[in-house]
This record gives structure tokens, sequence and C-alpha cells, in this order.
């Protein structure tokens, strides 16, 4: 049975021919190992073996790019019926292209989890090994020398207990600039104060008199990374520490934002191995014997429809069942227990993500690629039932974002992939900040990313952003785009949740400094926060002024009335089923915690019914909802139609002082330009202008003292009147 291409497609897009392909150097196969790896079960039970995969990307290495997978459980189809748009129109199917350019060498390179595991061979794996191979425990404590009585997995335990994590964490990264941006001559004007996490964007700006200054605007985030920071510090500083949370019932979601070609797909791209490594590792030795499985599957959003990245790109179908608990039917999970078999099955996928060419990207990823790391639980040890969901690991590689005017140069179908694109980061950012702010309803249904990744948003969730930016003054709009998206949404994790950690408040300011006089702009001792550090590239000692801002002053950005439809879709829709109830018995939840859980129900806490949300019970997806299937939820995590209104309410007033702002802003910029206009008219000399302006000035003034006149010749009659009226009386 002849299944699809893997890889080796084309894309033609304006005249423009693309491909990448496997360099086999970059795609190591280990067939021998191949054998311990087993293509598990998926949702819909597809029975494949991943041996045969790994024969098939085999014979694709040995210079063949058609090439058969079987698909017991799935209808054939050839690669030439996919072509003709069996199952895919061409329109939707973008035809993709190998992606191996970016698979950067990290992936390929021994891994290593510096710090809380000091290095794959601490616990004595060789590359290729199976966690599940006896002995190799801790003769990596030998080797150093050192004696340990316990294994680093449970330090890391320790360390990161789940509930000391932040709840979203956003992470800036600066990438350095690129040979074209230095062939251009083009500046650096990001400067980056990475121990107070502190981060100046200095633009660029032209008085109407031409005249150039600078203005600064200052963010601070959790954490920023300079353009030096490597991808296993970037780890360290964003997934690892929430590794150990996916055993406690956990799901997590690590994505990357930024304008196209900053970045996303080179720090996304290592950072599952990573943490597949450490989840091996947890997995192998602190949670020896709790049965635990590590599956993976891989697949990508492109034009609001979901791919299998791992099985040819089959087209997939997302449903709901009655906990809303998302299914992707006929999506792949590899069960894994090495890291190399992960390793290659994250190269399969991204070797089969669409990409494009934008302006900023020539390899752009024109999709949102979700990888996902699920551990499970066997229920009763019996490997014939499916096994339970414990918890997950998500990483999305977003698709970059572009705005309408940088497309011009695209095609048609370019820039309806950015509208797709667009309108899902914005679904995304109402979903965070709505669950951010603990509101009942979530806006999930704003667009398919959302709808995909509910599931890992509600209840003991974590979600960490890592906004990618360019330091190119070309991009600086963009920039300050990406920055101001995570500095709302930074901002908005510091709202009402007395978990919040709140001791990195988000400031924002924005200076104007003149060119001309920078020094002495220089911020008084009061109010320097940094301690002075060298000078930048604009000649201005590293010293940076700030002021605290509170959370709310930030700009608000006005939303679209589809989303504010969608967030009340979405509660209509949740009011509807709330009428259920569920038991502890419902779930693979220990009593205990079910009671404490039902204490804070009296509590009044919105977490409680999405707590329940870990449940991967066995169910048919389509099967009508039974009521005992349906949560429970809190009273107060329902808002009434009253709050809602007023809620809508709110953000119309908002949408509408923004406009009202931007037109007022407008106008002055119109009045500007026309008076700039006037000005350089062809023999209209400056001087000519403003002695206009004078005679225009005096007519005016000589108004004045007409109008006076005036008004002094009225006062006079309205004294005789007066004056007549009380001779004659009235
Ligand atoms: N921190 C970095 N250090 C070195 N090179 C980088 C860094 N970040 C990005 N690059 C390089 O910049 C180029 C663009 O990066 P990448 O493809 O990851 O961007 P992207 O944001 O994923 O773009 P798109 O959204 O269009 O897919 C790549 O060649 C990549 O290797």
């Amino acid at each position: 049975m002849n299944g699809p291409a893997i890889g080796g497609r084309q894309m033609q897009r304006s005249g423009q021919q693309h491909q990448r392909q496997f360099s086999s150097d970059h795609f190591l196969l280990d067939a021998a190992g191949a054998g311990d790896s087993k293509w598990l079960q998926s949702s819909s039970s597809h029975q494949v073996e991943y041996s045969r995969m790994l024969r098939s990307s085999q014979r694709r290495m040995g210079g063949e790019f058609l090439v058969s997978v079987d698909h017991p459980a799935t209808p054939s189809r050839s690669s030439s019926q996919r072509r003709n748009g069996d199952d895919v129109s061409p329109s939707e199917l973008s035809p993709g292209i190998l992606d191996l350019h970016s698979l950067d060498t990290e992936l390929l390179s021994e891994i290593s989890v510096p710090g809380l595991y000091d290095s794959s061979a601490n616990f004595g794996f060789a590359r290729g090994r199976s966690f599940d191979d006896p002995e190799p425990s801790f003769n990596g404590a030998k080797q150093m020398g050192k004696t340990q009585a316990v294994p680093e997995s449970n330090n890391l335990l320790n360390k990161e207990k789940p509930g000391s994590v932040a709840k979203i964490k956003v992470v800036v990264r600066k990438r350095p600039l690129n040979k074209k941006e230095v062939s251009r001559k083009e500046e650096d004007i990001i400067t980056i104060e990475p121990s107070y996490s502190h981060l100046t964007v200095h633009e660029t700006k032209l008085k109407v008199d031409l005249t150039e200054y600078v203005e600064k605007h200052e963010f601070v985030f959790d954490a920023v990374l300079d353009e030096d920071v490597s991808n296993d510090e970037v780890y360290r500083e964003t997934v690892e520490p929430i590794v150990p949370a996916i055993f406690q019932r956990t799901k997590a979601t690590c994505f990357a934002y930024g304008q196209t070609g900053n970045g996303k797909t080179y720090t996304m791209q290592p950072l599952p191995l990573k943490a597949s490594n450490d989840i091996l590792r947890l997995m192998h030795h602190a949670y020896r014997n709790q049965g635990y499985q590590l599956f993976v599957s891989f697949f990508e959003i492109y034009g609001g429809k979901l791919y299998d990245l791992l099985s040819d790109r089959r087209k997939l179908c997302m449903r709901e069942d009655g906990k809303q608990q998302v299914c992707i039917v006929g999506l792949q999970e590899f069960k894994v227990s090495n890291v190399d078999t992960i390793r290659e099955l994250i190269e399969i996928g991204n070797a089969t993500r669409s990409t494009g060419t934008t302006g900023a990207n020539e390899e752009s990823s024109r999709s949102h690629a979700i990888l996902q790391l699920v551990i499970k639980r066997p229920v009763d040890g019996s490997e014939a039932k499916p096994a339970r969901v414990i918890g997950k690991l998500s990483f999305i590689d977003l698709a970059g974002s572009e705005r309408g005017a940088d497309t011009t140069d695209n095609d048609k179908q370019t820039r309806i992939e950015g509208a797709e694109i667009n309108k899902s980061l914005l679904a995304l950012k109402e979903c965070i900040r709505a669950l951010d702010n603990d509101q009942g309803h979530i806006p999930f249904r704003g667009s398919k990313l959302t709808e995909v990744l509910r599931d890992s948003f509600i209840g003991n969730s974590r979600t960490v952003m890592i906004s990618c930016i360019s330091p190119n003054s070309g991009s600086c709009e963009h920039t300050l785009n990406t920055l101001r998206y995570a500095d709302r949404v930074k901002s908005l994790s510091k709202g009402n949740n007395p978990k919040k950690d709140i001791s990195s408040a988000s400031l924002r300011d924005s200076t104007a400094v003149p060119l001309s006089s920078s020094s002495s702009t220089m911020p008084s001792p009061e109010t320097n926060h940094f301690v002075a550090n060298g000078s930048n590239r604009f000649g201005w000692p590293k010293q940076i002024e700030k002021e605290t801002s509170s959370p709310c002053n930030m700009e608000r950005v006005p939303r679209g009335r589809d989303e504010v439809h969608a967030a009340a879709s979405f509660a209509n829709y949740y009011k509807e089923q709330s009428s259920g109830f569920t038991t502890p018995e419902d779930y693979d939840y220990p009593q205990e915690a079910f009671e404490q859980e039902k204490r804070s129900w009296r509590n009044g806490k919105a977490e409680t019914y999405y707590a329940s949300g870990f449940e991967d019970k066995p169910r048919r997806v389509d099967a009508p909802m039974k009521r005992k299937d349906v949560p429970d939820i809190d009273a107060n995590s329902m808002r009434s139609d009253d709050d809602l209104s007023a809620l809508l309410k709110e953000e119309e007033d908002l949408v509408t002082a923004h406009r009202k702002q931007v037109e007022e802003t407008i106008n002055i910029v119109r009045e500007e330009m026309k008076l700039l206009d006037e000005a350089n008219q062809p023999g209209n000399q400056l001087d000519d202008y403003i002695s206009r302006l004078n005679t225009i000035l005096s007519q005016k003034a000589a108004g004045i003292v007409n109008l006076q006149a005036q008004l002094a010749h009225f006062q006079r009659h309205l004294n005789e009147h007066n004056v007549l009226v009380s001779t004659v009386g009235p």
C-alpha cells in the first residue's frame, strides 16, 4: 500500500521556486535502534510500525522523494491522488518544502542539559540508548568523583515545584544582525540589561522640522536574552522549569512569537528534544515505578486546517468531547523511550512542514507547528485500554506575523496566509488575556489554533511565551509591535491572580531624546535604577531611566467584533453546558485532591472545573454528550449576561476612545503636513511663508481690535437701554 510522500515537496509562488532537501548528515537514522520504538495507537487507533516509517525515510535519503509508508488502518492515498487534490484542495495545501535548513546542528549535537542535569553522561546514557536499558543510572556521579545520594532528576523536582513557576512567563530573545542587515549598515537599536530583564528600543524619529531625535521605549519582562545567548540557555530559562510540572497534572505550553525571520523556528526547534531528554530522565528515575509513558505527536495548522506532520501531512479533524477536551481525530502518536527516536520524529515533522518565502524570510514557516509531548499512564497497568493523560507539554512554533503593508511584494496566497496567521495570533492573545484574568469565558473559538490549544490553556496550566525580535533599525516598528504584544501578555499576568509573580512589574516608558542633545537628557541620579555601564552606539552611557507604570497603564488594542462575538458565543455555549454534574469517579483523580477541589469550589475558585480537564477517559469523541460527562462549573467562573454586557460595553468604549484618539492624531498630522506642503511649494521660500503667516496673524489681530470696538459699541447701547428702562418703567 503506497502512502504519500513525506518530503521533497516543492513550492511555486509568484514565480519563485523553492525547494529544500534532507541532507543525509542531518538525518541520523539508526535502523537497529528503530526496532526499540513502537508506533502506537492514536486517538483513532492507527497501528503503524515506526520501523517502517524509518525505512521509508531511509529510502528517501537514498534519493527517492516519493516513499511508501504503510497505514494499515488508513485508506490508501497515493501521492498523485493528493496532488490531484483528492483530500486537500491545492489552494488549501501549501506546497510545503523540506525545511532542514533551520534544523540547526544543536538538534544533532550531543544532548546535554547543563545546570540541573549536567549532561547525559552523568546518568551514563549513551546516545541512542533506550532509557529502559538496565544499569546506566548513576555511573556519572562516580565518574565525576562525587557521591550523589539523590539523583539529579530529584533535585529538579525539589527545585522547581510546579506551584513555584509563574503561570505565564514572558521571555524576549533578540537575534543578532544578519548579513543583509550588516551589509545595509543597519544599526542595532536594542540595548539589553539582562540582569534587570530590561530592554530599551531606541527609535529614531523625525520632527516636523526634519530634525532627528531618538525616542526610547523601555520594557521589562521575566527575562530578556541577548543575541549571544545560546539555545541551551534559552531552554534553561524557559522550558526546563516547567518540565516537572507536567508530572503533576499540568498542561504546559511554550510558544514563540514574532515577526517573520526573527528566530522563532531557530529558538523553538531545539526545545522539544531538550525537554524530552529531561522528561525521560525523570520518568526513569524519580518516577521509575509509576508506569509513565511518553508519547510524541506533531501537527501543523495551515489555512485553518490541521495536518499530521508525522503521517505524511494527512488531514486531521478536531473534535471536542463533553468536557471540552480537544481530540484530534487521526493524529498519530508515537510512544517513545529514547531521545534519538524523538529526534528523528522531529526531523521528519520539520521536513514536512509548510514553508514559503516572505519579504523578510526566504524560508518562512507559513503554518503553526505544534509538537506535543504527552505523559500517559496505562489504566490498571493494561496496554489494552487507552492510557490516561497525566500531563502535556506543547511546543508551538507560530507562523511569522507580518503586517499587511509588508506583503505587497508577495502573491495572493502569501497575503491570505498572512491574514489567517494574524487572525490566529490575535485570537491567541485574547485567550491568554482572558485566561490570565481568570475570566469565565475564554474566546477559544476565535481561531483553529486556540481551539486546538484549549485544553493546554485551561486548568492547571503553564504558558511560556518567547518573543523573538530583530535588532535592526529597519524592523523597529515590528519590534515595538512584538514587544507591546508581549508586554500586554505580561502585564495581564499581573492581574488579579494572587499566585502571580509581582516582583517584576512590567514597565514601559517612552522618552524622546533629541539626537543633538542626548548628553543633556541624562536621567537624574534619583531616577537612575541602573549603574552606568559603558556607552552604547548612540554615544550615551548605558544608563537607563525608567518610570514605574501601572500594568493597567498600557495601550489597549482595539478588538474586532468577531472576537467579541466569539467570546459571547463561547460563554453561551459554556452556560448551556453547565447544568451537568461530575463525580470524582469520573476522573483519575485522588479522592483527597477531589475533596480539596470541592472545598475550593465553595470558596469560589474558578480553577476547580478546569482541574478536571486532565482526564483522558476513553470515549467516542462524536458520541452525544451525556449529562454525566458535563463538568460542573463554578458559579463564579461563569459570568452573567450582565457581566458580559458590561465587559463588551467596556471594550466598545475603549475601542471608541482609542479610535477617537487616533483620529485626532491623524488630524494633527494632516494639518502639519498641509503646512509643510505649503512651505515646500516651488517658489515658496520659508521666509515668504512666515511673512504670510505674520500677515494672517496681523489680520487676525486687526479683527480682534474690530471685535473689541463692536463689543464696546454694544455695551454703550445696553447702558442707554437700561437708563431708558429705569426712566420710563418696564
Ligand atoms: N538567535 C539567533 N542566532 C543566530 N541566528 C539566528 C538566531 N535567530 C534566528 N537566526 C537565523 O535567522 C534566520 C531566520 O530565523 P527563523 O527561520 O528561525 O525565523 P522565524 O521567526 O521562524 O521566521 P518565520 O516566521 O518566517 O518562519 C535563520 O537563518 C536563523 O538561523
